[in-house]
């Protein structure tokens, strides 16, 4: 039977309602960073204390993404009665976000771009290499890359779950397609996005120049711990 939001305690429906306004604003962002083109990418957040996310419809213009416009879904994936008409479809990649809730607890966002230089590496099946203290700070390591998988159903969830679990990096360039990052909330993961593409622009602009020289484990080990645990206000 189909979840009806209305129907729903006052309490989720208020971290509903606070999950739409904070997903329709971080898509902002990604055009706002030239991550994406046209209606290219997507955002998600886990609703707190609800085993929902929120998520963007499927080929709106950003500049119409409003917070009633996000669409709410279990964590199977499948849109519930949320207000927004029936005929308004979640992203076409709802599927791997809801994989990703469903197999990594500790995710709160999830995000997927095209940004060029990120997906350039995902062309040609290249991790980005750490080289950057940057990449220390945010990736502790190189990005990887997933296997190839076709949208349409649980494969590319899979293959960002399988391929994250092996590393420290937010972010996994899915083979031919593009980045998708994760976040402990929506807000992180669109800063593993921004920075993802940073990184990949940096490191193709340094080949034209000379040999990439890798940062030592342990100080990307160091430099991934201090920004993790001490960089920032606490
Ligand atoms: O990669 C694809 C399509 O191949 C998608 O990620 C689109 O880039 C965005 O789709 P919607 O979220 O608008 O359905």
């Amino acid at each position: 039977m189909t979840l009806v939001l209305s129907e729903l305690s006052q309490d989720i429906q208020n971290a509903v309602q606070a999950t739409r306004e904070e997903v329709a604003a971080l898509h902002a962002e990604l055009p706002a960073n030239n991550l994406v083109v046209w209606t290219a990418g997507n955002v998600s957040s886990r609703v707190p204390g609800a085993d929902l996310f929120v998520i963007k419809p499927s080929g709106v213009r950003y500049d119409e993404l409003s917070a009633d416009a996000m669409v709410v879904c279990t964590l199977d994936g499948n849109k519930i009665v949320d207000g927004t008409p029936d005929r308004l479809s979640p992203s076409s990649d709802t599927a791997a976000h809801a994989y990703v809730y469903r197999h990594m607890p500790e995710v709160g966002g999830v995000v997927h771009t095209h940004s060029t230089y990120a997906t350039a590496f995902a062309a040609v099946h290249r991790p980005i290499p750490c080289v950057l203290t940057m990449m220390g700070d945010e990736f502790g390591g190189e990005v990887p890359v997933g296997p190839f998988a076709i949208i349409g159903d649980d494969s590319i969830g899979r293959g960002i779950v399988e391929t994250l679990r092996e590393s420290r990096s937010p972010a996994v360039l899915m083979a031919n397609h593009g980045p998708f990052t994760i976040g402990k909330n929506a807000t992180g993961a669109v800063k593993a996005a921004v920075m993802v593409e940073e990184v990949a622009r940096t490191v193709a602009a340094a080949e034209q120049i000379g040999t990439l020289v890798p940062v030592a484990q342990e100080h990307i080990d160091s430099l991934y711990d201090r920004y993790q645990n001490v960089y920032g206000q606490h």
